[in-house]
């Protein structure tokens, strides 16, 4: 198990995280959510021992994983961290670069190795291309392949697929989430995305000014975002009577409490998300086809938040 206990660090005089404690079992995805400049990257780099902490404790198993004071290397043995820039050997191949830490005494082995890892993170046609001549999105899977090959006990990912399309983003997400879980490798991911946590993380935490302020199951803090900075992570919500309301769930009546003026509708490919007037205030919910600018219509409150 992963135990954060009671972590303040700071950069300079402000901290950046203060109060953080959370634990995490092994074989879980965990994942890290919180705005631009939040604390992410530095949580994980705190995980990874990169700095000295100025309170508090973190402890894999029963060791403590210490920062430079006490380390001449950084980062533990058995974990690896995928930071936002990675850092690779351009000159060589993309297999190359996979196999570069894993031992050369059985090569049958290492040649299959390669072949298993090229196959999770879908790079097996670039095997023999340099990595110099890969495009952004492909050299973050060969430091995602890299980061898997000495099998860690934990990995820490930031903002894993950050530069992946959307195309290869899906099909990646589930490739490598499932080899994880399958090796029952901790895994811990800092992200904007939510289609990172919700199909895959078993826990979550949120940061907000420098603290956890959620920690639980994506499923409960999706259902019950308890601040309106929750419930943006997930999608377009409103709040109405000072209940927060996705714009999923609202919809058309014929009567209702809730009269909107229609303003304007976007495309977004299987719905329509319609921004409408309440009383002066903006008010976003779903539907399935366009409404027209200036319609009176009434909402309702759907019960079932999944729905
Ligand atoms: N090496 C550093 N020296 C000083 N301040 C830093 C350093 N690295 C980060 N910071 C500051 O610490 C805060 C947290 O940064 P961090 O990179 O951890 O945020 P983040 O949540 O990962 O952001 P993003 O989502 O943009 O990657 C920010 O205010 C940032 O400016």
């Amino acid at each position: 198990m992963l135990q954060v206990k009671n972590i303040l660090f700071s950069y300079k005089k402000t901290p950046v995280l203060k109060a953080v404690s959370f634990n995490v079992n092994q074989g879980e995805h965990y994942s890290i959510i919180g705005e631009s400049g939040s604390g992410k990257s530095t949580l994980l780099k705190l995980l990874y021992g990169t700095y000295d902490l100025s309170e508090g404790q973190i402890f894999w198993k029963h060791e403590e994983i210490l920062g430079p004071k006490h380390n001449l290397i950084i980062g533990p043995e058995y974990m690896k961290y995928v930071a936002q820039e990675f850092d690779l050997m351009p000159f060589i191949t993309v297999a190359e670069n996979i196999g570069a830490f894993l031992s050369n005494f059985y090569p049958e082995e290492k040649k299959e190795r390669i072949k298993e890892l090229l196959n999770v993170v879908e790079l097996m046609p670039f095997a023999n291309t340099k990595v110099k001549y890969l495009s952004g999105g492909q050299k973050q899977r060969v430091a995602l392949a890299r980061a898997i090959a000495k099998q860690p006990e934990i990995i820490l990912l930031d903002e894993p697929f950050s530069h992946i399309d959307n195309f290869k983003k899906q099909s990646l997400r589930r490739s490598l989430f499932k080899y994880l879980k399958e090796k029952n490798i901790t895994c811990i991911v800092a992200t904007h995305d939510k289609e990172d946590v919700l199909p895959f993380s078993d826990q979550m935490i949120v940061l907000h000014d420098a603290e956890i302020i959620a920690n639980g199951k994506p499923e409960d803090i999706y259902n019950n975002p308890k601040t309106p900075l929750i419930a943006s992570f997930f999608g377009e919500f409103n709040t109405i009577n000072d209940k927060i309301v996705y714009a999923h769930q609202l919809e058309i009546v014929e009567k209702s409490e809730l009269k909107v003026t229609v303003v304007k509708c976007y495309f977004k490919g299987n719905y329509y998300l319609v921004e409408a007037d309440l009383d002066g205030k903006s008010i976003f919910f779903e539907h399935f086809k366009s409404l027209k600018p200036g319609l009176k219509t009434s909402l309702n409150i759907k019960k079932n938040k999944l729905q």
